[in-house]
């Protein structure tokens, strides 16, 4: 055939755009194969179902955008609730695409391409080939050349639809198809395109982190546009976003010559220099690179770039959802020129994506994954992509109860086990086969220089034949003399980094409860039964150095009961209890209801477990606080619309000492103005923080709160939750603030109080906010 006639992969992707495919087809490489035996009638599959929404919802779609941009908080509050309607929505939609109806065959498939093709496609009647998009002129700019590198455009084009959408299963098409087309032209740019849409510049565990400061990215910006500092610091006052600054700033300018376009990996490529420059002229250096890369920048790109820069992308994009796009992607651009039936290809898109999604769960690195999957497909990954010592997993997470009667109902006719639940830090220990030890945070930093000590006695742990492993365990404090845990503010003391053998003041004893790799095998998908056996045959305690969790098999309300009461004795906060047998394989990064929390608070009337908080702003102090901050906001992360959520002001539960650390380091965090995605109702503090810190905060209880704004729409169209009376606990360092409770949580802790409450016949408190005087 001739590569006259031979569709492009623009065209095959541009469902509809007749103006741009003559030129398109010129200019796109032949080398491609012919995917138009996609657009044949079997592919009646590719559809993915998209119901189509009425007009009244694109409306609030786009309300949804510019509230965003407004601060007007009674039109937040009431298009939040269309926001989550939608969000619900979507997930019917996944539904359905998940079991299609039988009437909804039809697989969109696009008039428009050539017009060889258009005869074939007359057969599979008249259809949009909605898999790429049905009214995809948003498309047009997938024309790059095979082989070329990725346009920097293209993927800011990408961002910019998903920024513009608040639907998941439109911003997991967007991507898809992005995908698709990376895959299919310029393979070698998936992982970096990847790499830039989740705001990394290499896998979490690595620790090199983006986060450039607002002064260095705002002398650039004035250096690559002429601007004075002083003018760009008056734009993001009223802007909030230094990215639509620099936007701004750049469509102002006018420049004599147009540089080359810039492109994926140049992006990623600079983005990951700038985040390694150390040293001296650091700083120097950074500007230049980052100014350098400004100049480049055309249309939407300056926003994007700085952005991602700041670590801050914020477009809505969720790991889950990249994730999901790459199985997808994978599967559509392994069939394109096959003849699958719809049910077959959603089928094998279903599966990719699970398989995507267990293999990262276990295996946390793009570096490894996508050059995998690229060479030997979906099919194969599993068996090429498992645990390895080393790269450390997402730890598994336990569901918190409120009294063992619940504990019992879960498990009701399961066999289960308790634990001590031990107040210390989490610790990933992992032994490589090259006799490497590691330990890693529940957050897969690597502690291993904090835990010199734990490193050192790793090689005794283990029995002769053991060669590698992975065990998950709690590093406690721990009173060498009295042979006793110590609490957990006593293990906060310790030094984080860069610990040598005479900075050690304090002892830590290491308490393991699982094993999930053993001599060269993934042990997670066996019974947590077998995995125990498997720690407890291939490890030896050494005492006040490493040891098994306290554990009983207990089953009913007596002995549960009384083994609390010993765990609160022994210094624990109170029990874990988990499946045995059934349905107990390890769950990575999964909060799981087959492991259970009980904490001794429950005892004492408390709700079960205590938020992980953020702290976005603060009261100036009055009396006795003189002089330093008297009380902090506090908020919940919304992960759904990305944006902190007010729950309580907190005042209580610091020492003096604690108070003055506090203040001097928010004096340092300091912003003129509450950022974008802060949403607070009407609690204003006196001085607004970045985001930077969480802190663990006990409370009474939570009701409905006329003023704060977590979990709002979830459970009070208009409404939030708030705290009473909390207390401060202590600061989290091991989570992040998006780490932080999210507003589901919140939600889910209120309606299990109205749940027991209602149970107790006890009168449900609500409607009052904890205010305080400082
Ligand atoms: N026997 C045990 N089994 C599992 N985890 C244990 C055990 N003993 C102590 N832990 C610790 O308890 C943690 C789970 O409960 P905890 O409430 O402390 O979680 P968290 O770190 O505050 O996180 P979150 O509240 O988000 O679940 C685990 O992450 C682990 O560090
Ligand atoms: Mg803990
Ligand atoms: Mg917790």
């Amino acid at each position: 055939m001739s590569s006259f006639h031979q569709p492009t992969l623009f065209s095959f992707l541009n469902g509809g755009n007749k103006k741009n495919n003559k030129k398109k087809d010129n200019e796109c490489n032949n080398n491609e194969k012919k995917p138009n035996a996609t657009t044949s009638k079997e592919e009646t599959g590719l559809k993915r179902k998209i119901i189509d929404k009425n007009k009244e919802e694109e409306l609030n779609e786009s309300n949804n955008k510019n509230v965003k941009k407004t601060n007007d908080t009674s039109l937040k509050e009431e298009i939040n609730l269309k926001k989550r309607k939608i969000i619900n929505d979507d997930n019917e939609e996944k539904e359905v695409f998940k079991k299609p109806k039988s009437t909804d065959t039809s697989m969109d498939i696009d008039e428009n391409t050539n017009s060889q093709d258009s005869t074939k496609i007359k057969k599979a009647e008249k259809k949009t080939l909605t898999i790429f998009g049905s009214q995809d002129s948003e498309y047009q700019d997938f024309n790059w050349k095979a082989g070329e590198p990725v346009p920097y455009a293209v993927l800011c084009k990408t961002f910019e639809n998903i920024e513009n959408t608040t639907k998941r299963i439109k911003i997991q098409d967007y991507l898809t198809k992005l995908l698709v087309a990376i895959i299919k032209l310029s393979p070698n740019n998936l992982l970096e395109t990847i790499y830039l849409c989740l705001n990394r510049i290499c896998p979490e565990y690595e620790g090199l982190e983006l986060g450039i400061g607002e002064t260095i990215l705002i002398k650039a910006i004035g250096e690559a546009t002429g601007r004075s500092a002083k003018s760009i610091k008056t734009d993001i006052e009223k802007q909030g976003d230094l990215g639509n600054v620099a936007q701004m700033s750049k469509s102002n300018q006018k420049t004599l010559f147009k540089p080359k376009p810039l492109t994926v990996p140049a992006v990623f490529k600079g983005l990951k220099e700038i985040a390694m420059f150390t040293g001296n002229q650091s700083q120097t250096r950074k500007i230049n690179k980052i100014k350098g890369l400004l100049i480049a920048c055309n249309g939407n790109e300056p926003k994007y770039l700085i952005r991602s820069l700041e670590g801050k992308l914020r477009i809505g994009l969720a790991e889950q959802t990249v994730l999901m796009s790459i199985g997808q992607a994978i599967v559509l651009s392994e069939n394109m020129e096959k003849r699958k039936s719809k049910e077959r290809l959603e089928s094998e898109i279903t599966k990719a994506i699970e398989t995507i999604k267990s293999i990262y769960s276990e295996l946390p690195s793009y570096d490894i994954i996508i050059p995998a999957l690229l060479e030997n497909g979906i099919q194969n990954l599993s068996s090429i992509c498992k645990l390895t010592p080393g790269i450390p997993l997402k730890p598994m997470l336990a569901h918190p109860t409120k009294s063992l009667t619940e504990v019992l109902n879960r498990f009701e006719n399961l066999t289960f086990t308790c634990e001590y639940k031990y107040d210390g830090e989490r610790a990933q220990i992992h032994k490589l086969e090259n006799g490497e030890c590691r330990i890693y945070s529940r957050n897969m930093e690597n502690l291993s220089n904090k835990y010199p000590d734990i490193v050192e006695r790793i090689p005794r742990i283990a029995k002769n034949d053991v060669t590698s492993f992975v065990l998950d365990c709690e590093a406690v404090a721990w009173d060498k003399e009295n042979k006793c845990i110590l609490p957990f503010q006593v293990l906060s003391t310790r030094k984080r980094k860069n610990v040598e053998a005479g900075d050690i003041s304090v002892q830590v004893c290491v308490f393991a409860f699982d094993c999930l790799y053993l001599n060269g095998k993934s042990l997670i998908k066996k019974t947590f039964k077998e995995r125990r056996e498997a720690l407890h045959n291939s490890f030896t305690p050494i005492e006040g150095e490493f040891t098994f969790a306290k554990n009983v098999n207990a089953n009913n309300v007596d002995e549960i009961q009384t083994f609390l009461e010993q765990s609160v004795n022994d210094s624990c906060e109170g029990l874990m209890i988990k499946t045995l047998e059934v349905d107990s394989s390890y769950e990575p990064s999964k909060r799981s209801r087959n492991w259970l929390k009980v904490k001794k608070d429950y005892i004492s009337g408390g709700i079960g477990d205590s938020l992980d908080l953020v702290v976005i702003g603060a009261y100036t102090g009055r009396g006795k606080r003189t002089g330093s901050y008297g009380g902090y906001l506090l908020a919940c992360y919304d992960n759904e619309n990305e944006e902190y959520q007010s729950i309580c002001k907190i005042g209580t539960g610091f020492s003096d000492e604690q108070l003055e650390k506090h203040t001097e380091f928010f004096k340092q965090h300091i912003i003129t103005k509450p950022k974008p995605y802060y949403r607070v109702g009407d609690a204003k503090p006196d001085i607004w923080f970045d985001a930077v810190q969480v802190w663990e905060v006990k409370c009474a209880d939570l009701s409905i709160s006329p003023v704060h704004q977590a979990a709002v729409g979830l459970v009070d169209p208009v409404k939030g939750i708030s705290l009473r009376f909390p207390r401060f606990l202590r600061i989290r360092d091991d989570k992040t603030p998006e780490m932080a409770t999210t507003s589901e949580q919140v939600a889910d802790m209120y309606n299990q109080q109205v749940v027991i409450s209602k149970n107790n016949a006890a009168s449900q408190s609500g409607g009052v906010d904890d205010d305080f005087e400082y």
